[in-house]
């Protein structure tokens, strides 16, 4: 049977109309329906929830408060949490901890129980994930950060054998050296006067740089140094870029910053691929030590390609080891750059502890070259770091989601549902931490960690359970041997031109930088 062509248009009509009516029930359910059940769903729960505003939720008054905040600095003081995540820090003041907020469309639960969480990060039956939102993270970092289950697991396995205590030990070395150009080129700084005024955080940005260079790397930061600059510069478009990360299909819009990262995300490949190269080359001569990371995960592509013609899944692909090379680069450099600064800062506040911190230094090593065993002894330099972990955590929350319909503490959570586990709030929460939370009092750590916290979660600055961050004991090390050298040389104070400003960059910069008067001892 033939259809005349009116037959034709009023067909082709008819599709264009159940096509239009089917895009506009799916942005109907995306834009309202779903947001309004899974609110009526918390609410029937007891949570309190912020009015919904279509489509964009919460983002803009976030981004407004946020931008607010940055726009001046605050007082000299650890109460830091107002200024540094002032959306979440109102919304929890006047919803309660039981409460929640949007992210664009999906409603986000905060997780403020340590038990909760405690159940969320012991993941033990796998309902809890990680949130896949943002499609341009793929052009950020990924690696084993970002993945789960068997991929994730075999993953860990291989770098977490880079980490081992004996291989840390083999890295004190490059940990000491790197720490001793900088620390000799602050002594050529310093004045007849013997005193000198340094922003130190580029300073301990470029040591970081150097030190997970040369430890996992084997090669030097003037090869890395570009890699670092170009994951700093897409930290900050990656955080910029998540006002829109709810919009689908945002990520792929031709704009200067979409563009722009994904420029970053290939000359970054491309320099790793010839760090790579250079090292292929090395090992095929047998001149390279196969012992840092890069060569543990080399060893493992060639166990792929091994394992493939045995059609086994055993390693890592070489995109796999680009992956893992930035996430450590950037992992391994910028977290603990943010700590070594706040140290910094917090000891020039508090001269007291930076005095029982030398005396410690001097007690254990003199004027001597640290050694691995000596810098596992420092009580009270530990004692320091992980108040100033408490108070200014490098990462400032954890997010997770709900995979299917699951039971939390007295909760029914249906799927979708994002959790934010705020990290920096519950490490100044006054009801765990008592009511100097706010003030630096390293002594709450004087018996460790579990008695700090009565064996609760509520301190997991590198997270907590399975995906415990693996640089911990690298962070740890680290950090005690560059203070520890700095201690030997130098005190240190404010300058008067420092502005308190922690600033939530991916991780909490300080947003003026940190400028130190240092006077050689
Ligand atoms: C003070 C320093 C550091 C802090 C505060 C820190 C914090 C964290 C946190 C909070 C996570 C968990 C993220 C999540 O669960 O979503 C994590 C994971 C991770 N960190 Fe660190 N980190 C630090 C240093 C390092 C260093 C030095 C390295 C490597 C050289 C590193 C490598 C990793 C890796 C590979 C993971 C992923 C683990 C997994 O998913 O199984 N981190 N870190």
């Amino acid at each position: 049977m033939m259809i005349g062509e009116n037959g034709f248009i009023s067909m082709v009509g008819a599709v264009l109309c159940i096509l239009v009516v089917w895009c506009g029930w799916n942005v109907l359910e995306w834009i309202w329906w779903r947001p309004k059940k899974l609110e009526r769903v918390l609410k029937e729960q007891g949570i309190k929830i912020t009015p919904y505003n279509l489509l964009i939720g919460d983002l803009k008054e976030s981004h407004r408060q946020s931008k607010e905040a940055r726009s001046k600095p605050m007082d000299l003081s650890h109460d830091i949490v107002s200024s540094v995540l002032p959306f979440h820090f109102q919304t929890i003041q006047k919803y309660g901890k039981k409460s929640a907020f949007w992210f664009g469309t999906i409603p986000k639960l905060y997780i403020m129980d340590p038990d909760l969480i405690r159940d969320i990060l012991s993941n033990k039956f796998g309902h809890f994930g990680l949130i896949k939102g943002n499609p341009l993270s793929r052009f950020f970092v990924r690696g084993v950060i970002s993945y789960e289950g068997e991929k994730w697991a075999i993953h860990r396995k291989i770098i977490n054998s880079a980490f081992h205590m004996e291989k840390l030990k083999r890295m004190l070395s490059a940990f000491y050296t790197s720490s001793n150009e900088m620390v000799s080129k602050w002594e050529k700084l310093v004045t007849l006067e013997g005193s000198c005024e340094l922003d130190v955080w580029p300073e301990l940005k470029n040591l970081t740089g150097d030190i997970i260079s040369r430890a996992a790397f084997g090669s030097s930061y003037e090869e890395g140094k570009w890699i670092f600059k170009l994951l700093d510069e897409q930290a900050e478009l990656f955080v910029q870029s998540f006002q829109t990360a709810f919009i689908p299909g945002f990520s792929l819009l031709p704009i200067k910053r979409n563009k722009r990262i994904k420029e970053i995300h290939k000359e970054i490949n491309d320099l790793l691929m010839d760090i790579i190269n250079q090292r292929k080359k090395a090992m095929k001569d047998g001149e390279a030590n196969n012992d840092d990371l890069l060569g543990l995960l080399l060893e493992s592509n060639q166990n792929e390609i091994q394992g493939n013609k045995n059609k086994k899944n055993v390693g890592m692909t070489m995109e796999d080891v680009i992956e893992e090379c930035k996430l450590l680069y950037f992992g391994g450099h910028e977290t603990t750059s943010v700590l070594l600064v706040w140290t910094m800062i917090v000891l020039s506040m508090h001269p007291k502890w930076q005095v029982r911190a030398r005396d410690e230094v001097l007690q254990i090593f003199g004027m001597n070259k640290p050694t691995f065993e000596g810098l596992s002894h420092l009580k009270i330099v530990t004692m320091i770091l992980y108040e100033v972990l408490r108070l200014y955590p490098p990462a400032l929350f954890l997010n997770r989601c709900t995979y299917k319909n699951i039971k939390l503490g007295e909760l029914s959570l249906p799927p979708g549902i994002h959790l934010m586990l705020p990290i920096v709030l519950i490490h100044h929460d006054r009801e765990l931490w008592g009511e100097d939370a706010q003030e630096f009092k390293p002594e709450r750590f004087a018996e460790g960690i579990s008695k700090a916290t009565k064996n609760q979660v509520s301190f997991f600055p590198f997270s907590w359970g399975p995906k415990v961050c693996i640089g911990q004991n690298f962070a740890m090390t680290e950090a005690k041997m560059v203070l520890a050298l700095i201690l030997q040389q130098f005190a240190f104070k404010l300058s008067p031109s420092y502005s308190h400003a922690p600033t939530n960059v991916l991780t909490l910069h300080p947003q003026y930088g940190a400028q130190i008067i240092l006077h050689k001892l």
